[in-house]
């Protein structure tokens, strides 16, 4: 996708294209449309990161709230975003047995529980063992490092959505 073409997006198109590049957190893409133009598709991610980083900790950890559990209550009733969806999938997340995702239920809670933050991991670098351990490796650390961290995930998430847009685009135009 040609950088001149997001540049002359308006807004409720820049918002429908990029909104969800950072789970169920709009205001982000709304808050960077007033850096336009951009330079690249590396200056959108730019302007994200920054927005993201300027947050204070409650914003940092609203930004995790909105983030759905691996295995959890919106991938069994189906109302994950497509994202999302496409993501817990690839980590073999929506082909657990009940015991599995039993299992999981009982770490994201304890992991909430201790945090008050859902566990965050990028799923498509990661496959459920990955998740498993973790998820109760990171239980260990102390809420401000885990915060850090969880972000960093985050970031992880939103830079393969990004591609994935600029990707998909390109695609079409085949
Ligand atoms: N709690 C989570 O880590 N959720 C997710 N990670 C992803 O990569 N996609 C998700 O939905």
């Amino acid at each position: 996708m040609d950088i001149s073409v997001v540049n002359a997006l308006t807004y409720e198109e820049f918002v429908n294209l990029f909104g969800n590049v950072v789970e169920k957190c709009p205001i982000i893409s709304a808050a960077i449309w007033s850096h336009r133009p951009f330079k690249d598709l590396a200056d959108i991610e730019a302007h994200i990161m920054g927005f993201i980083h300027s947050l204070p900790d409650s914003g940092k950890e609203g930004i995790l709230r909105c983030h759905p559990d691996l295995a959890g209550r919106d991938l069994q009733s189906g109302t994950l975003t497509r994202e999302s969806r496409e993501e817990q999938s690839q980590a073999g997340m929506t082909t657990l047995d009940s015991a599995e995702i039993q299992h999981m239920y009982r770490l994201n809670s304890k992991y909430k529980e201790r945090f008050g933050f859902p566990f965050v991991i990028c799923a498509r670098l990661n496959n459920k063992a990955d998740i498993v351990r973790q998820l109760n490796e990171r239980l260990k650390n102390d809420r401000a490092a885990e915060r850090e961290r969880a972000i960093e995930e985050v970031k992880k998430i939103c830079s393969l959505r990004l591609n994935n847009i600029v990707l998909s685009d390109i695609q079409t135009k085949l």
